[in-house]
């Protein structure tokens, strides 16, 4: 489809953001398919690759990340085209697990949900926490943890909190072919050492840290990098210094793509909001006015109904008590 089409195509997003959005449609390097409307798919799109998400940022078109974290929330994520990388955060141990830190999750847990999501993936690219303790003991561990999540976990890429003090960490998993997301800002395995869930990067030094920590970790090879809770500035400065993109939760408009944990985005999570959240949905009143009406239903007798029931014919049913009786 040639771009002057595309572009006269009366897409709904083209109004907003007419160059970036014609890109997304465009035959690319992203590989997005060609809908008749992007809320209406008409082709599945092709699997997000590194260079796909490399070209984005080029293109300037923004990459959409979500998290998910088992078998119907990857099926809803791959469900539509615009969403280019499904997260299983280690988020999970708080939003599914009941959890009260991340640092409790362990790495049989995380592959146990990965291979779920991964059942539910299609195009979207496919990337995991690696859990507290999967990658600090030593290279040996550490490799043979990031294999496991790979081999049995069904995942394609691995994210790993930290600044420069993990580049070897780093360069070892690439080394191997194995592709890293980074994560630097605000890292919730560290929340206790770092007195609790902080905005990082608001002094001279601890910006000038999360720039080195950034440009460290793409010379160790990661393909991305996460920028957690930083001033929007700040962020805007490292997508602009960096070749490799970054995906920003709470670092304001500038970053190259956006992620947010699938209950907040959602308005399932009734635990603590952050400033960065945006519920885009309300399915927490949703579903408890469907528990509710499904309650009361019960205890009413009304549920179920005639047309909900199995029958037998009377004459059966005759035989059936004489028989019994
Ligand atoms: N539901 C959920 N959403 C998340 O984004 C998330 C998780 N869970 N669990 C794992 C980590 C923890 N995260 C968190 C948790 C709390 C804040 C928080 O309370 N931030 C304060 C900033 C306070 C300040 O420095 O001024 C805020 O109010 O935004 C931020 C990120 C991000 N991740
Ligand atoms: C919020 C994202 C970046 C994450 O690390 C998680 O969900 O665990
Ligand atoms: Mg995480």
């Amino acid at each position: 489809m040639p771009l002057r089409s595309l572009a006269k195509a009366p897409f709904r997003l083209s109004r907003i953001q007419p160059a970036r959005m014609m890109s997304v449609y465009g035959p690319s390097e992203s590989g997005h398919s060609s809908p008749a409307s992007p809320t209406q798919p008409t082709r599945p799109r092709k699997k997000v690759t590194i260079e796909a998400l490399r070209a984005m940022k080029e293109e300037k078109t923004p990459i959409t990340m979500l998290t998910a974290y088992d078998y119907p929330s990857a099926l809803a994520c791959s469900s539509n085209p615009l969403v280019d990388i499904t997260l299983i955060g280690d988020s999970l141990a708080q939003v599914c697990l009941g959890y009260k830190s991340t640092t409790e999750l362990s790495l049989s847990e995380m592959i146990h949900h990965t291979r779920a999501v991964a059942r539910g993936t299609t195009h979207p690219f496919l990337v995991a926490d690696m859990p507290f303790g999967s990658y600090q003991i030593s290279g040996e561990d550490t490799a043979r943890n990031a294999v496991k999540l790979i081999q049995e976990g069904r995942v394609e890429a691995l994210k790993l909190e930290g600044g420069s003090e993990i580049r070897d960490t780093v360069r070892k998993l690439t080394g191997m072919g194995i592709p890293v997301m980074a994560h630097v800002g605000l890292l919730p395995q560290r929340h206790v050492s770092m007195s609790g869930y902080k905005v990082q990067g608001k002094d001279v030094n601890s910006a000038r840290r999360i720039i080195s920590d950034a440009l460290a970790l793409e010379e160790a090879g990661a393909f991305s990098v996460v920028l957690e809770a930083i001033p929007k500035e700040l962020a805007a400065y490292v997508t602009k210094r960096l070749q490799i993109p970054t995906i920003g939760i709470g670092a304001g408009p500038h970053t190259d793509g956006q992620v947010l944990v699938w209950d907040d985005m959602m308005g399932t999570w009734a635990g603590h909001k952050a400033k960065f959240v945006r519920r885009f949905g309300d399915l927490k009143a949703e579903r408890d006015s469907a528990i509710q009406k499904y309650a009361e239903a019960v205890k009413l007798r009304t549920f179920p109904d005639h047309s909900e029931s199995y029958t037998i014919d009377k004459m059966t049913w005759e035989e059936i008590s004489r028989t019994v009786e």
